[in-house]
């Protein structure tokens, strides 16, 4: 089964120019899909439809077998933004045990600490949020998604500004979810990551999708994904 399966999503804030037109797509379980499109391709607006954060205007997005709006869909997955905003007046500790009885389960304190420790955040769990870099804030990011361990876990460009031994803990704990059979959608525009770790890659442009395929193909056609995008944003069928 599908963790995530998209059908015909059309999606247009003005009425008139579509932010997405008619787009399809999936991420099987037990995988990671790289998800990249230029600025203004529709990927935050596909990731807000999906969490219900805008209302669908047309087609079907399930999660985990339901539609996206139910409360099993939203129990099965995680999203982690952009920015970097948690609440300012919590410390980690607090943060990731609410976020813990979102979805009703209790977290695990030794494995959250642990986590923190081989995150280079060791001794500041109890701190509050507030005193956080921006590098601290998008690693708590992750560490909550990590404890969640949800059916699908959306990454959207959460791992830009941490540092390089952080991102190579990040892609293997990324890997852990995959190989528990779990799944992600990793948003992001580091070529080499989604080489590494994406076993599909999908590629969205003026809210379409451009490519839909297996990174390993995609990087036998083209040379590289970097090589891709580019030739593609240089061509003329844009
Ligand atoms: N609130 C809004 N009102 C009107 N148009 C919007 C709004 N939010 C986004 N758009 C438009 O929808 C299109 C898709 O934007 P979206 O933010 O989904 O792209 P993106 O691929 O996530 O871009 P980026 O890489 O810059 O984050 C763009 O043309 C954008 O200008």
């Amino acid at each position: 089964m599908n963790d995530l399966e998209i059908t015909d999503l059309t999606y247009s804030y003005t009425g008139t120019v579509r932010s997405l037109d008619r787009v399809s797509m999936s991420v099987e379980a037990g995988s990671i899909v790289g998800f990249m499109g230029p600025n203004g391709s529709g990927k935050s607006t596909l990731i807000k439809n999906v969490f219900d954060l805008l209302r669908s205007q047309s087609g079907s997005i399930t999660i985990n077998g339901s539609p996206h709006g139910t409360p099993d869909a939203k129990d099965s997955a995680i999203y982690l933004s952009s920015n970097d905003y948690l609440p300012e007046f919590l410390t980690a500790a607090e943060y990731l045990a609410m976020i813990g009885r979102f979805y009703g389960m209790t977290v695990d304190e030794g494995a959250a600490r642990d986590l923190f420790r081989r995150f280079s955040m060791e001794g500041r769990y109890d701190d509050l949020i507030e005193d956080y870099s921006h590098g601290m804030r998008k690693k708590t990011q992750l560490v909550a998604a990590l404890l969640a361990r949800r059916r699908l876990t959306v990454i959207d460009e959460t791992l830009n500004g941490i540092d390089i031994e952080a991102m190579h803990l990040a892609e293997k704990e990324l890997a852990g979810l995959r190989d528990e059979g779990l799944s992600v959608l990793l948003c992001t525009h580091d070529f080499p990551v989604l080489e590494r770790l994406a076993d599909r890659v999908v590629f969205l442009d003026y809210g379409s999708v451009v490519y839909d395929a297996p990174t390993g193909e995609l990087v036998e056609e083209h040379g590289s994904l970097e090589r891709m995008v580019y030739d593609y944003i240089g061509s003329d069928d844009r």
